[in-house]
């Protein structure tokens, strides 16, 4: 290509308009998704199946060989769990929206965004899922559609492992195969030591922790867990958490014994990170401690595993085992010391791009 045409074509790229014969160039955006897990479309058996089988068919999820998983997956785990699930879910269901937890603070944390990043007109703040609707790649072509020639992917789990954020890098990524005309991607890389995000977390359990008419003795920093054969082949998950937790005692000025990690949510029968939340709830109950709070800084967004497997469950435990006081402490979700997070995060990586 000769100097007069390369000028040429870089002015219309840039004005937006065409060289003859070409389809239209819109103006170039920069498309945000946040880019959560996912959840099921309504809590009846067959959305709760399509959901736990795309979730549990991820090879980032169940390592095992799909000649040994998929007999188990299909002949005992979606013939049983869908209805479980289900039922877990309508205690904790938003029948206001017909929707989980889960996707009603998404949704919010993105319209609050967009909200707080007016000041940069060419970017679109979107979100989707990485499991069911609205799907990773929908989302993505829909911002390719309104005219991003960039896209910046923000996976949220604060902690990096890849059964969450690896996998949905992949999805994006899976779907920008079917592209002629690709984005450029940048991903938003795991948060669990950023300051901000400490600060945040360290200000939302203070602030909780001042409506209570009890003091905890004991606070869970509980994360959601993982096998521990993928941390020991190398998933960094375990130290993030531990780091986490690590940094917010530093901050608050506690000691071990006052906020301790614990791992929940544990699926199969091998072995998960510990110590367990449940088992440590139950001890510490049967050991007299009479009064827990528990805080869990992996979620993003409060959802199935935190308004259901520890307000409710979790809570049943520690009482019946002879607690007397249990409070949960609310995720980030779209409150202000939530979105400081999400909004620093985004603007530092779009840094030289918006
Ligand atoms: C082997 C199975 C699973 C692994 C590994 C796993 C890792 C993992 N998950 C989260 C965050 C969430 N998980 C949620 C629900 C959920 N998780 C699993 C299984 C594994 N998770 C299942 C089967 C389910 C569905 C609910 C159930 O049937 O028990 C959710 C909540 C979704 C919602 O709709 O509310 C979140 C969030 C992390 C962070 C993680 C590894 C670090
Ligand atoms: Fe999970
Ligand atoms: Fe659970």
């Amino acid at each position: 290509m000769n100097q007069k045409n390369a000028t040429t074509q870089a002015e219309s790229t840039a004005t937006g308009h065409a060289p003859a014969g070409h389809p239209a160039i819109k103006p170039p955006k920069i498309g945000v998704i946040l880019l959560n897990l996912g959840t099921p479309d309504g809590t009846e058996f067959g959305p709760m199946w399509r959901y736990l089988r795309e979730f549990l068919s991820d090879p980032r999820v169940i390592e095992l060989p799909k000649p040994i998983w998929y007999p188990i997956l299909y002949g005992l785990v979606l013939t049983t769990r869908p209805k479980k699930s289900g039922a877990n879910y309508k205690k904790i269901w938003n029948t206001e929206r017909n929707e989980s937890p889960l996707r009603t603070y998404t949704r919010a944390q993105s319209e609050r965004l967009a909200e707080a990043l007016t000041d940069l007109p060419t970017v679109v703040v979107d979100w989707a899922m990485r499991y069911g609707n609205p799907s990773t790649e929908s989302v993505a072509k829909r911002l390719v559609e309104q005219g991003c020639t960039r896209i910046l992917t923000f996976p949220l789990y604060p902690q990096y492992s890849a059964t969450t954020t690896a996998t949905a890098n992949d999805k994006l990524f899976r779907a920008l195969m079917k592209m002629r005309n690709q984005p450029a991607i940048r991903s938003v890389p795991a948060y669990y030591d950023e300051p901000v995000y400490i600060e945040a977390l360290a200000n939302s359990i203070t602030r909780h922790l001042a409506t209570l008419d009890f003091e905890p003795e004991v606070i869970l920093a509980s994360y959601h867990g993982i096998p521990k054969p993928y941390s020991d082949r190398g998933d960094p998950y375990r130290a993030h958490c531990l780091e986490t937790t690590r940094l917010l005692r530093e901050r608050l000025g506690w000691d071990e014994k006052k906020l301790t990690t614990t791992f929940q949510s544990r699926f199969g029968a091998q072995e998960w990170l510990q110590p367990y939340t449940d088992k440590t709830v139950e001890k510490l109950a049967r050991e007299g401690v009479k009064s827990i709070a528990v805080v869990n800084p992996g979620f993003s967004v409060d959802c199935i595993e935190t308004l259901e497997e520890i307000a409710v469950e979790a809570s049943e435990i520690f009482h019946h085992a002879g607690g007397k006081n249990f409070a949960h402490i609310p995720c980030l979700n779209d409150s202000r010391d939530g979105m400081a997070v999400i909004e620093a995060l985004v603007r530092r990586e779009l840094s030289g791009w918006a």
